[in-house]
């Protein structure tokens, strides 16, 4: 069967996208989903994601790590399958679509390049010596640093992704510097095995974090920069609960093609 996919990136987290009901695929082998991600070997993608109908919302996201295993909620590539939605007719200026975490509601303008993504609310921070733990779609551990851009994230992420605490379920790592007028952030991906760009639910998870570190609350913005770009988190905290969270960027369109199944 000859696929049609699409390749989006959203602040340089990037994904294969395909229309599951153009390509009706029964059975999905974590094999090829783990060839068609690699960089050498096939397309080259962060994940693999399905847009399949639902009675109930506009459509699910059905999503997969590089490694070919279904992953827990990506934040951008949840925000690049709202593009694709729209690109495809299914949406316009806004969705509520389903997730592995549940429902979520978005915003895309009207260029179709900028998506406002809601994600979970939030209301327990764990704390693992200095670090955050927590849970925003996907597991994430938030630790501040200074001098970010020359740190050593891919192994120092890697050493805590598969220490005993975390060895079985996995985590993905964020480290965080404050700039001041906004964060920066790299992250070192579960499921990517590697350091990616950007990580949507990653930087949904620091900028919470440090909101509880510097005791703010009320109506808050958190501007990001990451490897691949700038992104936005957005959200109200009264003290015991994050509300009202989403995550904002870019989410663009790269090429498309034709895979053999
Ligand atoms: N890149 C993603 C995270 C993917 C989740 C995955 N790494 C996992 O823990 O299963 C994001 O933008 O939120």
């Amino acid at each position: 069967m000859n696929i049609h996919f699409f390749k989006y990136q959203g602040a340089g987290n990037d994904f294969i996208l395909i229309d599951h009901s153009a390509s009706p695929i029964k059975d999905i082998d974590y094999e090829w989903v783990k060839k068609i991600c690699d960089r050498r070997f096939g397309v080259g993608g962060d994940g693999l994601m399905f847009l399949t109908s639902h009675p109930d919302y506009d459509f699910e996201m059905l999503y997969f790590n590089s490694d070919g295993r279904p992953g827990s909620m990506c934040g951008n590539g949840g925000r690049c399958i709202v593009a694709f939605a729209k690109h495809l007719g299914i949406i316009d200026k806004e969705t509520n679509f389903l997730a592995v975490d549940g429902p979520h509601y978005a915003k895309i303008s009207a260029e179709g390049n900028w998506v406002e993504l809601q994600m979970i609310d939030i209301d327990t921070i764990g704390r693992d010596g200095e670090a955050y733990v927590l849970n925003t779609g996907s597991p994430h551990y938030v630790a501040r640093m200074e001098n970010l851009a020359t740190y050593d994230v891919y192994h120092e992420g890697k050493a805590i992704r598969n220490n005993e605490t975390y060895k079985k379920e996995g985590i993905n790592v964020n480290f965080v510097e404050d700039k001041g007028d906004h964060l920066f952030v790299r992250t070192f991906e579960r499921g990517v095995e590697d350091e990616t760009y950007a990580c949507g639910t990653g930087v949904t998870a620091v900028a919470l974090s440090m909101a509880l570190h510097k005791q703010q609350s009320g109506h808050l913005k958190t501007p990001v920069k990451v490897l691949g770009g700038d992104l936005s988190v957005e959200f109200d905290y009264n003290g015991r609960q994050f509300t009202n969270v989403f995550l904002c960027g870019p989410a663009e369109k790269v090429f498309e093609g034709e895979l053999n199944w």
